[in-house]
């Protein structure tokens, strides 16, 4: 099975963190995640998590620090999930694809129903 490629951000507003929740109708409907997306053709990581992030949330972002990536089979689909640490920097959020959105301190964010592959990156985080 093809292995897409998906970026996400940990998102910092000064000391909350973001978490956004999937739709109904995206594939993992309700579930929790960092917000980001599939990289395009010929896109760098870097590039494609300030992409999927203007154009989903309508905010600039600053790249921190890049995680470490997580492989994981879902029952049709399997992903490699890379993460970055990153700072909010500018605009008004706006969600376009997601149903809703927390800023979370760091040790709420397990609570959540995370999408299964952030599981080790919320893990990773919580520990740094
Ligand atoms: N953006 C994002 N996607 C994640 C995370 N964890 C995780 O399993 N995914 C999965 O990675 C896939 C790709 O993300 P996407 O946001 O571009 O996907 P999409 O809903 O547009 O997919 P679709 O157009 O095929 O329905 C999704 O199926 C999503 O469920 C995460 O933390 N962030």
């Amino acid at each position: 099975m093809k292995t897409i490629s998906v970026t996400c951000a940990i998102i910092h507003f000064e000391d909350k963190i973001l978490a956004v929740q999937r739709s109904e109708t995206m594939k993992l409907p309700l579930k929790w995640e960092f917000a980001g997306g599939k990289i395009e053709l010929g896109e760098s990581e870097i590039d494609c998590i300030r992409r999927e992030i203007l154009e989903e949330l309508n905010i600039l972002i600053e790249v921190k620090e890049r995680l470490t990536p997580v492989t994981h089979q879902y029952s049709d689909f399997k992903i490699k999930l890379i993460p970055f640490i990153a700072e909010y920097l500018s605009g008004e959020l706006k969600l376009r694809e997601h149903c809703s959105f927390l800023l979370a301190d760091k040790d709420e964010l397990i609570n959540l129903d995370w999408a299964e592959a952030d599981l080790p990156i919320l893990k990773e985080f919580i520990e740094l």
